[in-house]
């Protein structure tokens, strides 16, 4: 039996597989592969890789990458399979450990962004509120929780986490990542690096820590963590995968353990916003000014009234500022959109 049919079972690959049995799976078994590495799927969408053990490491490294914790986001899904598929065919060796998550199975086999609960707003304890107990996005958060824990307690030296998205609204700024708030951090240059090899050219610092996975591996875990934007969502099929070469390759370089490319554009290079407000759905009296479908990073004049409710009139301060992820049908109390600026 060949060793995709021994991980997912006949004419398989991961994702068909994690479509298909969306529900819980795990498995102690470890497939080797040919050149002596390991993998082992630890539940539906959770894959465990390991190197041999007498493979260097040459970048001293572990990589957490993960794509589909919104179901909808089908792009960065087909890329980390693709990545899959060419090393379980002997395409590029393993040469750091790693985990590879497709994060919420249910909500991409009914393409939707999420079922119960948005899935990206669970981690670092927050399943654990009253309001989602017993849904299975609170039940994956914790068991997500749980797997990038026990890996980073096995795989603790120069942690990374790529959890890739593509985003609901045109973007004037086509790839962008976030990156997690964590008191006294700053992102480190070879960080930058790696996000414009990946054709990343823009950056935004978030203002407070979040509920986030990327949040959750960078306050818990230390990881150098990014939310990644890709492009824009679409459904399985109709991704243009031309448009995240960048990303698919700068992953295969770091899993592969190859040396970062003399860089052609300088970290200095990448622009750099900052969020100045996080607008919440306050309740019955919210009211948002941003129509539907503007495009993320739509600046807007000082004294532009963004938001209001029977208490508060959310303004632009005395420099422009943008918006991001402008999405009204959230829950109360649940994220609108983000104000952003260049960074000072
Ligand atoms: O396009 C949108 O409105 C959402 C795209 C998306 O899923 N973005 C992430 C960003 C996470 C972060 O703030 O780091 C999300 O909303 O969960
Ligand atoms: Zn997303």
């Amino acid at each position: 039996m060949n060793l995709q049919a021994q991980l997912f079972g006949p004419d398989l690959d991961w994702l068909s597989h994690t479509l298909a049995r969306a529900e819980h799976v795990s498995s102690e078994k470890i497939v080797v592969l040919d050149d002596g590495a390991g993998l082992q799927l630890q539940d539906s969408g959770l894959l465990y890789l390991e190197p041999p053990a007498d493979r260097p490491n040459p970048n001293n490294e572990s990589l957490i990458v993960s794509a589909g914790v919104h179901g909808n986001e089908t792009a960065p899904i087909e890329v980390l399979n693709n990545l899959l598929n060419e090393l379980l065919h002997g395409k590029w060796q393993l040469a750091c450990p790693a985990l590879f998550i497709l994060g919420n199975p249910p909500a991409m086999d009914a393409g939707k962004r999420f079922l119960d609960a948005n899935l990206n707003r669970l981690f670092g304890g927050a399943h654990r509120k009253p309001e989602y107990r017993g849904l299975p996005e609170a039940d994956r958060a914790r068991l997500l929780e749980n797997a990038c824990k026990a890996f980073a307690a096995k795989h603790s030296t120069n942690l990374c986490h790529y959890d890739l998205h593509t985003a609901i609204r045109p973007s004037l700024r086509e790839k962008f990542a976030l990156y997690p708030f964590v008191e006294g951090r700053d992102i480190p240059d070879e960080q930058v690096d790696f996000l414009l090899e990946a054709d990343v050219e823009t950056l935004l610092l978030q203002h407070r820590e979040g509920t986030t996975f990327a949040s959750f591996s960078s306050s818990e875990l230390g990881a150098e963590s990014f939310t990644v934007e890709l492009g824009k969502v679409r459904p399985f099929g109709q991704n243009d995968l031309s448009r995240f070469t960048g990303i698919a390759n700068a992953l295969r370089r770091r899993l592969q353990g190859e040396p970062p490319p003399k860089p052609d554009r300088a970290s200095g290079q990448i622009t750099v916003f900052e969020v100045v407000h996080e607008i919440l759905n306050t309740g019955d009296s919210f009211r948002f000014h941003v129509p539907d479908g503007v495009a993320n990073f739509t600046m807007y004049d000082p004294g532009t009234v963004i938001w209001e409710d029977d208490t508060t009139c959310y303004k632009v301060g005395d420099t422009p500022e943008g918006i991001v992820f402008p999405n009204r049908d959230v829950p109360v109390g649940q994220r609108v959109g983000l104000m952003i600026r260049p960074r000072s």
